[in-house]
């Protein structure tokens, strides 16, 4: 009796690694759409973890370049790929072969590429992206928007948190998040990257890891503005902290989980981009606070800027839930109504007196 209880858990035991393996082998080969600097580092992290990983750009000549380079030279020189990646040129054959897909364009180039997957792409495969931002114009949430397009049957989710492409493809420790509401599909996704070097979290809560990874990048822009005129460390810490509180705002009127934004894609990513001048959001802000206009600071940056997009569609979803965001309205002053930042930093400082913490009601 007890040979055939041991012999059934064993039986089991092993149903439960092949089931593992087979869930895990079910997102292989993964297809990187986007071979900008974050999707080019994320499909370097797989590719290390033996993964078999396939690379797409839309540039044919820039993948001809990768492929016999076996490096990013544009957007991350130096970093030699992977045994396990690969460069392809037929994006078509690669969606209808591949296991799972990972978007990872700017935010202006989203529903472009759902469209364009949507068609080829088989009923159930996964589709996951790194995008940080909101849809252009209307405001939705990406996530939203990829459930609009592609239907009720692909599992969705959402890699964020404070990551700098250069950081990872150079092997440097680093946490993020993979948000997904099918549990599953997050640990499968999670379980790509996970390495002694890169430590990934899953979470369901796809809301409150959209709404920080969203505004982290407006509030950098104030950060990098306040910097560059010089305002000092006291004025950065009240940026983040005062910042942190208009996330709350917004993630609490839309429903999210508080909790989330005290983790890595909430107060995590909002330190990293406010703080290091690795962020392009950051440096668009020090070159304004520095004295370029908006439109020589995008020129002097020359990357892409998600801050610049989302800050417009942030203030829209603030006004829209009926919610004070006073930093997300001057750095929108300032991009999009020729506000001087010293003058929108005194109108921050002449706001009127606000309590921080009030007792409860009982
Ligand atoms: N870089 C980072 O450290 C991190 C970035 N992110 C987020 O990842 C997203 C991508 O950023 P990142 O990789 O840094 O940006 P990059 O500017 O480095 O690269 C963007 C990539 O997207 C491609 N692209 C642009 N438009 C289209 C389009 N219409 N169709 C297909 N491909 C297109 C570009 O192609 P081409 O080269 O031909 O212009 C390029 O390969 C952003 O939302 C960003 O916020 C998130 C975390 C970290
Ligand atoms: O999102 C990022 C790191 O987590 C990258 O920030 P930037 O887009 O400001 O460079």
């Amino acid at each position: 009796m007890r040979d055939k209880l041991k012999k059934q858990e064993q039986k089991r035991r092993i149903n439960i690694q092949e089931t593992a393996v087979s869930e895990q082998a079910n997102l292989l080969p993964t297809l990187v759409l986007g071979a900008g600097a974050w999707g080019t580092a994320l499909a370097m992290a797989m590719a290390r973890n033996g993964h078999e990983t396939w690379l797409w750009g839309r540039d044919k000549l820039h993948c001809a370049e990768m492929q016999t380079s076996r490096e990013n030279a544009k957007y991350l020189p130096g970093i030699a790929f992977p045994d396990a990646l690969s460069v392809v040129d037929d994006v078509h054959k690669a969606l209808q072969n591949c296991g799972h897909v990972l978007i990872s364009v700017p935010s202006k180039a989203f529903v472009e590429s759902l469209q364009m997957i949507k068609p080829v792409l088989a009923a159930t495969t996964p589709v996951s992206w790194a995008t940080k931002g909101l849809a252009p114009d209307t405001g939705e949430l990406l996530y939203d928007v990829a459930r609009s397009v592609l239907g009720e049957n692909h599992p969705l989710a959402v890699i964020s948190g404070p990551s700098f492409a250069a950081e990872v493809a150079a092997n440097l420790p680093t946490a993020f998040t993979v948000a997904s509401e099918d549990g599953d599909f997050a640990k499968q996704l999670a379980g790509l990257f996970h390495s002694p070097t890169l430590r990934v979290y899953t979470t369901y809560d796809v809301l409150g890891v959209q709404i920080g990874g969203t505004v982290k990048n407006v509030l950098a822009i104030s950060a990098g503005i306040s910097d560059g005129l010089g305002y000092g460390a006291n004025a950065r810490a009240a940026l983040i902290t005062r910042g942190m509180a208009e996330i709350r705002r917004l993630a609490a009127a839309l429903g999210a989980e508080t909790e989330t934004l005290f983790g890595l894609s909430g107060i995590g990513d909002l330190i990293l981009t406010c703080t290091d001048d690795q962020s392009r959001n950051r440096q668009l802000g020090l070159a304004i606070g520095r004295g370029l206009s908006v439109d020589d600071a995008v020129k002097f940056v020359g990357k892409t800027v998600e801050g610049m997009h989302a800050a417009r569609e942030v203030m829209l979803r603030a006004r829209q839930a009926d919610i004070e965001m006073p930093i997300v309205e001057q750095v929108c002053k300032i991009l999009f109504e020729g506000y001087d930042p010293r003058e929108s930093v005194q109108a921050l400082l002449c706001r009127e007196q606000k309590a921080e913490l009030t007792p409860p009601v009982n």
